[in-house]
């Protein structure tokens, strides 16, 4: 079977794009697995497909596929190629765009100078629906970590996160402790983490090490997940630019029960056309 896609990023955070309106797509965990992949396939961080409304009031639903193949809610650089995507493809005219996805509707809008502007819906912060196995508390959780105690945070931007502050994000231990945490008992589900370095009050500093993909130079909800995390610590202002390995994203929250907003860059790097059947063999 053939594909056409697009590869595109989001800071450096980086897709391979399908339009599942106008040819069929069926993807199975080990095609994403080698479509993902660096060497023997195209290579991506996560797999995006544009998929018909799936429910009404909307125009479009998104599916995400993290490079290890597993499928997930959510994705914040994602949501912004993809409202790139179907204006590029002259799938939408439309200024502003509804999309479901697995974890509930979120609207993209495209901006001036290549941005795109997307409310990303509340944070939930709720454990037993991160899913998170603790007793709720104000916005700082104890978790044990190979013999040593972290405080983190833990949010929910429909896929799950968990935020710890560092002194400098450029020593941190991203990929051991990521890697510890993504797979903690205490996550059912796995998670995000972010290691998040406070400048001031209007800018941090963000490295993610995002579940099923490793770090990646930029991960949006964990941009959305890190700024929520440090306004309810009450280290943040509601207006937070966060500097990401691969950029910068402008994250905008209000408090509870607000809505977070995304604003940041999206950009089509080149489209091809894949032989499905010859990547597996
Ligand atoms: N890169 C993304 C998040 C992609 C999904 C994530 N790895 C997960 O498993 O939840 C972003 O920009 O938000």
């Amino acid at each position: 079977m053939r594909l056409k896609f697009t590869k595109m990023h989001g800071l450096g955070n980086d897709f391979v794009v399908f339009d599942a309106v106008r040819q069929q797509v069926e993807l199975d965990a080990v095609t994403i697995r080698r479509l993902a992949d660096r060497r023997f396939g195209i290579g991506c961080d996560q797999i995006l497909l544009v998929e018909p409304p799936r429910v009404p009031d909307t125009d479009f639903h998104y599916r995400i596929f993290n490079a290890d193949g597993s499928e997930v809610e959510q994705c914040g650089n994602g949501a912004r190629c993809f409202a790139q995507f179907v204006r590029e493809q002259g799938l939408s005219t439309q200024e502003e765009i509804r999309v479901s996805t697995a974890s509930g509707v979120i609207r993209l809008a495209l901006q001036p100078e290549g941005l795109v502007r997307v409310n990303m819906g509340a944070p939930v912060l709720e454990p037993a629906l991160i899913p998170f196995l603790a007793a709720k508390t104000q916005w700082s959780y104890p978790l044990e970590v190979d013999g040593e105690t972290f405080h983190i945070g833990a949010v929910s931007m429909g896929n799950p996160h968990a935020v710890l502050l560092v002194d400098d994000v450029d020593t941190a231990p991203v990929a051991r402790l990521g890697s510890l945490i993504e797979t903690h008992p205490r996550f059912p589900q796995r998670v995000n983490v972010g290691f998040m370095q406070i400048i001031n009050t209007q800018r941090v500093r963000l490295r993610v090490y995002e579940r099923g993909a490793g770090e990646t130079l930029a991960c949006g909800t964990g941009a959305c997940a890190a700024v929520v995390s440090g306004w309810l610590r009450k280290l943040l202002a509601p207006r937070v630019q966060v500097r990401l390995p691969g950029g910068e994203l402008l994250i905008e929250w209000c408090g509870p029960p607000q809505t977070v907003w995304m604003t940041g860059p999206a950009v089509s790097v080149f489209q091809g056309e894949i032989d499905l059947l010859r990547l597996v063999l």
